[in-house]
C-alpha cells in the first residue's frame, strides 16, 4: 500500500467512529473518499482545511416529532428530519421524502450526495435533504394534507428562500408541495420561494415536474455522443414507475429509443417492441390513483412479469430510477451477461458498491446520479431565480436552459474523468464537485 492509499485507508477506518452504523451514509462517503482523498492529501490548502472530514459531518441534523389526526380522529405520530449538510456555496437545497424506510442514515446519505450534485450544476445551491417515515399509501388526501401541515409547523422556523429550500422526492410531488407551501406561507406571513416544485398558479416553474427524467436523457445523449453514437434505436430498460422513471421513459421514447420496461417492487412491465407514450401515461395515471401496474391495457403489447427486474432484459442501456441500492451485484452480472454498454442513474445511489465494481471491471460506462439526475435540482434553482425576479420563463425556455445545464455539467464531469480513451464518470463527478466545494471551504476559513 503506498502513502496515498494509507491515508485514504486511515480516513475510512476512522469514519465509523463518528458515523456509527449508518451504513448507507458510510457507503456514500466511502465512494467519494476513494476518489478525492488522494487529491486532497496532495493539495496543501485542501489538506490543511480537512475538506472531506468537514463535508462528512452535516452542519446540523434537525429531528422532530410530527403529530396529526387521521380521518377516524385517531392521533398519529411520525418521525421527521431535515439534514442541512452544507451551505458553503448556497442556501441548503434538497428534497423531502415520505416513506416508511426513511431514517437519519438515509437522509444523511442523500444530503451528502446533494452537496456534490448541487455543486455540479454550477448554480449557487447548498445541500440538504429531509423527510419522514410517514407512509402515504392508503391515506386520504385530507390525511396527507393534515400530515404536511403538521410537518411544516415543525420545519417552518428552519427554512426560507435564502436559508433552506426543500422540494419533492419519493412520494412528495406537486400536491404535497402545495400543502407544505400553504402551511409555510401561513406560518411566515410571507409569499416567498421557501420551497420549489410549486404549482404553476403560485410561483412554480414550467418543466420542474419533467426535469429530472428529461435531464437524465439529455445527459445520456451527451455520453453517447462522446462515442459518436446517439439514442435512436437503442433498447433501454428503466426501473421505477414514478416521476423520474416515467419522464425519462417519455423523453427517451420521443428521441427514438425503444423503452422496454418500467417497474415497481412487485415486478416489471415489459414491452419488447417499446412502450408508447400512451402506455407510459397510463403508468403515471395508475400511480397517481394509487393503483398497481400489473394489468396493462389490452392492445398495449405489455406483459407484467411478477417478481421480475428490468435488468434481466436484453438491452443496450440501463436506467435505474426507483431508489437507493435497488441494483445489486447479482443484477449487475445480468447487465454484463446481456452486454449492456451504458448505465446512468436516475435514482440517488441505486447501485450497491459491488454492483459498481462489477460494471467497472467489465468496462461498462456508468454515470452516478449526482451527475445524471441533477436536472431536477437545476430546474429548482431556476424556479428560485424566477420567483425572486417575479418573472417566469416559458416551458421552451426552461427546457433549453435544462439542456444547456446538463451539457455543461457533462462537459465538466467528462473533463475530470477522462482516463486515456475512456471516461470514469464516477470519479469525474466526485472530483469536479469536490473542487468547487473545497475552494469555497478554503476561501471561507475555519468556521
Ligand atoms: N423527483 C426528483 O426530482 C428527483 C428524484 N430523484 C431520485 O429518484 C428516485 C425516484 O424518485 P421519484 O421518481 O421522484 O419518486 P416517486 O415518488 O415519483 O416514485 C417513487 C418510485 O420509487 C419506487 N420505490 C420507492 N421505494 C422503493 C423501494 N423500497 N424499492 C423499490 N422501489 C421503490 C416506486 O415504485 C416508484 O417508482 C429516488 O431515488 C429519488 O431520490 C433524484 C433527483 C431528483
Ligand atoms: O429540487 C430539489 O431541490 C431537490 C431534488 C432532489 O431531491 C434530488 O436531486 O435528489
Amino acid at each position: 500500500m503506498n502513502r496515498r492509499d494509507a491515508l485514504t485507508h486511515a480516513f475510512l477506518s476512522d469514519l465509523p467512529n463518528y458515523v456509527g452504523s449508518q451504513n448507507t451514509f458510510l457507503q456514500a462517503v466511502e465512494d467519494v473518499a476513494n476518489d478525492v482523498l488522494p487529491v486532497e492529501k496532495n493539495d496543501p490548502a485542501y489538506a490543511a482545511a480537512k475538506v472531506l472530514r468537514r463535508l462528512a459531518e452535516p452542519d446540523r441534523v434537525l429531528s422532530f416529532r410530527v403529530t396529526w389526526e387521521d380521518d377516524d380522529g385517531e392521533v398519529q405520530t411520525n418521525r421527521a428530519w431535515r439534514v442541512q449538510a452544507s451551505n458553503v456555496i448556497g442556501p441548503y437545497k434538497g428534497g423531502l421524502r415520505f416513506h416508511p424506510t426513511v431514517n437519519e442514515d438515509i437522509l444523511k446519505f442523500l444530503a451528502f450526495e446533494q452537496c456534490f450534485k448541487n455543486a455540479l450544476t454550477g448554480l449557487p445551491l447548498g445541500g440538504a435533504k429531509g423527510g419522514s417515515d410517514f407512509d402515504p399509501k392508503g391515506r386520504s388526501k385530507r390525511e396527507v394534507m393534515r400530515f404536511c401541515q403538521a410537518l411544516m409547523r415543525e420545519l417552518a422556523p428552519f427554512i426560507g428562500p435564502d436559508r433552506d429550500v426543500p422540494a419533492g422526492d419519493i412520494n412528495v410531488g406537486t400536491e404535497e408541495i402545495g400543502y407544505l407551501f400553504g402551511a409555510w406561507r401561513k406560518h411566515a406571513e410571507l409569499f416567498e420561494g421557501a420551497l420549489t416544485g410549486k404549482g404553476l398558479s403560485y410561483g412554480g416553474s414550467e418543466m420542474r415536474v419533467e426535469a429530472t427524467g428529461f435531464g437524465l436523457i439529455y445527459f445520456v445523449e451527451c455520453m453517447l455522443s462522446e462515442r459518436g453514437d446517439d439514442i435512436a434505436g437503442k433498447r433501454v430498460a428503466i426501473s421505477g414507475k414514478g416521476n423520474v422513471a416515467t419522464h425519462a421513459a417519455l423523453k427517451a421514447a420521443e428521441r427514438g429509443a425503444v423503452v422496454v420496461s418500467l417497474s415497481d417492487t412487485s415486478g416489471t412491465l415489459h414491452v419488447a417492441d417499446g412502450m408508447s407514450a400512451d402506455l407510459i401515461q397510463w403508468v403515471q395515471a395508475q400511480k397517481a390513483a394509487g393503483k398497481d401496474i400489473d394489468t396493462p391495457p389490452s392492445g398495449s403489447g405489455a406483459t407484467f412479469n411478477a417478481g421480475g427486474v428490468p435488468w434481466e432484459l436484453d438491452v443496450d442501456i440501463a436506467l435505474p430510477c426507483a431508489t437507493q441500492n435497488e441494483l445489486t451485484g447479482d443484477m449487475a452480472k445480468m447487465l454484463v451477461d446481456n452486454s449492456v454498454s451504458l448505465v446512468a442513474e436516475g435514482a440517488n445511489m441505486p447501485l450497491t458498491s459491488d454492483a459498481v465494481d462489477i460494471l467497472r471491471r467489465n468496462d461498462i460506462t456508468h454515470a452516478p446520479g449526482k451527475a445524471s439526475n441533477a436536472g431536477g435540482v437545476a430546474v429548482s434553482g431556476l424556479e428560485m431565480s424566477q420567483m425572486s425576479h417575479r418573472r417566469f420563463m416559458s416551458a421552451e425556455e426552461v427546457d433549453a436552459e435544462l439542456k444547456g445545464i446538463m451539457q455543461d455539467l457533462h462537459g465538466r464531469v467528462a473533463d475530470e474523468g477522462r482516463d486515456g480513451g475512456r471516461i470514469d464518470y464516477a470519479r469525474g463527478a466526485n472530483m469536479a464537485a469536490y473542487r468547487r466545494l473545497a475552494d469555497a471551504i478554503v476561501a471561507q476559513g475555519i468556521i
